[in-house]
């Protein structure tokens, strides 16, 4: 048994996320999840709130809340979303819960004891206008590198490059459009990247089977202009994790916060001590200390050093991931547990533009889930992933896949073999009859289309994983099209016996491998064929033959319903405009 730590990026807290979001992050780590859990490894999946920063503080102000009221509520509403979506987190934590500010000013104390952070005196924007000191991302203007003109103080979004908002040219605050921003001078902390360049570089050189797009990005900000450069690791803000350093005060630093980009991936370590301290791991060994349980994840000391470590994201946090997180673990100089593969994401586009959270551009999550049930969106979405290139959600596109894939494909071959069943040969696995050449080329197409799911989901490749079970749902399909067990059934009873019980077999073995996907519609079907905790197959044949003769099911309810030319429209209407 394989152990698998598997985390998304953090989603943010200002907000209900967009499905662009969901399956840059939070899904395809989920469908790795529930693939790897199935295979009977142990997991353990992490997911969060990030909630620091000068967004939350302007959303709080926005929604007439304090600011950590504001982040309670919105992380259980993120919660119950998640929820909805069967996004199966061990644990959904907050980058702002105790544990993650004692790991924070942790390693910030240890970078310091061995040289890595340095104090910078500079001069930051500050806005007389709106009383305080502007924030990268409040900041706009135009990106030095590129020259796209709504480059953010802290990351261009047109080139991915990251700025300090005094790189702008032009800038303004995005608070209230002032421009009579001034300079002042403010000491703060840098984190030494440029001293780990080589390091970093030789590690990510030693990642060859990782995604190009995932390297690519680590690789130009390794070597781009003058390779990569050192960062700034705190912010004159009120909100965040007090800069202290370990438990002690950090003289020059009172009143500062760490920069949320600092402390927002030591969550993921952080949420495996929320996730033990709320007592949903396991009690700890006899004699041993209750942090045993999280340290068994994270410290390879400490036993994790047998862990496999996943991380999911969009590209636009690929440099956090690949660059600044890996100096603090490494920085740190403790055996804390680095990345293994990072699975990054280009980005879905919505209706031929972008979705956007701060324009309410496209279909939220919670919008989504009011309209269908999660199990049509986790389909679509994951068989269109932006993997190779951007991906664009259409409506058009939407209805035909669901109709084809879902209501066509595996809901009608589920509905048909049962309703048949039924009115034949009443509500068991019928007998009699036996298989022909047909059923062991049926069976053998079967086992090398199952090997090859399990290929593209082991390489995490999620669209070809989607095709792949997709064209084993199309081999039902062919074959109950091709022997036609309602024309068998007039001159030959026992062999459309045998014809069906092969049919009710495949539905179980459907609802077994494809429940990565479609868990909601996976449950239904294994209730309906009464093989609830049915194990993943070891092998294709025994898999179809595991429900015997007489074996009692039921027709299954509801499997998928087509959506219709009218709800198409009316949705491409209601989508259309913003969401405030
Ligand atoms: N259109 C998109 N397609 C795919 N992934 C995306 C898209 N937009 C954001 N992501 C990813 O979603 C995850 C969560 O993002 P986060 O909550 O930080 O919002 P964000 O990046 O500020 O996006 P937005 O401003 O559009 O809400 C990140 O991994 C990010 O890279
Ligand atoms: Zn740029």
């Amino acid at each position: 048994m394989a152990r698998h730590l598997i985390t998304s990026a953090i989603p943010y807290i200002n907000g209900i996320k967009h499905l662009g979001n969901l399956v840059g992050s939070q899904l395809p780590a989920d469908l790795f999840a529930r693939y790897q859990r199935a295979r009977g490894h142990e997991v353990l999946f992490l997911c969060a709130t990030d909630e620091h920063g000068t967004p939350a503080e302007l959303a709080a102000k926005k929604a007439g809340q304090p600011v950590a009221e504001y982040c309670r509520e919105m992380h259980a509403v993120q919660a119950k979303i998640a929820e909805g979506f069967r996004l199966s987190f061990d644990h959904f934590g907050r980058s702002s819960s105790p544990q993650n500010h004692r790991l924070t000013q942790h390693f910030a104390a240890r970078l310091a004891d061995r040289g890595l952070i340095r104090e910078v005196s500079e001069t930051q924007m500050y806005s007389p206008t709106d009383g305080r000191y502007l924030p990268d991302r409040y900041i706009e203007g135009t990106c030095p590198n590129c020259g796209f003109d709504s480059a953010r103080g802290d990351q261009c979004d047109n080139c991915t490059k990251q700025l300090d908002p005094v790189d702008l040219i032009n800038p303004h605050s995005t608070i209230s459009g002032a421009t009579d921003l001034e300079m002042r001078e403010t000491t703060h902390l840098y984190l030494r990247q440029s001293e780990m360049r080589q390091q970093l570089q030789d590690w990510i050189d030693s990642k060859a089977d990782w995604p190009v797009l995932t390297t690519s990005i680590a690789k130009k900000w390794l070597n781009d202009g003058d390779g990569l450069q050192d960062r700034g690791i705190t912010r004159d803000l009120d909100w965040g994790v007090p800069v202290k350093r370990g438990d002690q005060d950090w003289p020059g630093m009172e009143g500062k916060v760490f920069y949320v980009w600092f402390d927002a991936p030591i969550e993921y370590i952080a949420c495996a001590q929320e996730w033990q301290e709320a007592g949903k791991g396991p009690a700890p060994e006899p004699g041993a200390d209750k942090d045993s349980v999280w340290e068994r994840w994270w410290r390879t000391d400490k036993g994790a050093e047998d862990v496999t470590y996943t991380q999911f994201m969009g590209k636009d946090n690929v440099p956090f991931h690949t660059l600044s997180f890996p100096v603090t673990i490494l920085g740190s100089g403790e055996p804390w547990k680095l990345v293994d593969y990072i699975k990054s994401f280009n980005y879905l586009n919505y209706e031929g533009g972008q979705f956007s959270t701060s324009r309410g551009r496209g279909v939220f999550m919670d919008q989504a889930l009011e309209i269908l049930p999660a199990d049509y969106w986790r389909w679509w979405l994951l068989s269109h992933a932006p993997e190779s290139s951007d991906a664009e959600f259409t409506w058009e596109n939407f209805q035909t896949s669901v109709n084809k894939d879902l209501a066509d494909v595996l809901g009608n071959f589920a509905s048909r073999v049962t309703k048949f069943c039924r009115s034949k040969f009443g509500e068991a696995v019928p007998e009699g009859g036996a298989e022909g050449a047909r059923e062991a080329q049926l069976i053998d197409d079967i086992a090398t289309g199952l090997a090859e799911y399990e290929r593209q989901m082991e390489a995490m490749e999620v669209r070809k994983s989607a095709a792949a079970l997709r064209a084993l749902w199309v081999l039902g399909n062919e074959y109950l099209q091709e022997v036609a067990p309602w024309t068998t059934i007039k001159t030959d009873p026992e062999t459309a016996a045998m014809q069906i019980r092969l049919g009710l077999n495949l539905i179980r073995f459907y609802a077994v491998i494809s429940q990565p996907f479609i868990p909601d519609a996976c449950a239904e079907l294994l209730a309906a064929m009464q093989s609830e905790g049915a194990d993943w197959p070891d092998a294709a044949a025994a898999a179809l033959h595991a429900l015997p003769a007489g074996h009692a099911f039921t027709v299954p309810d509801v499997t998928f319903r087509k959506i219709t030319d009218a709800e198409r429209e009316e949705w491409q209407t209601r989508f259309s405009g913003r969401r405030d």
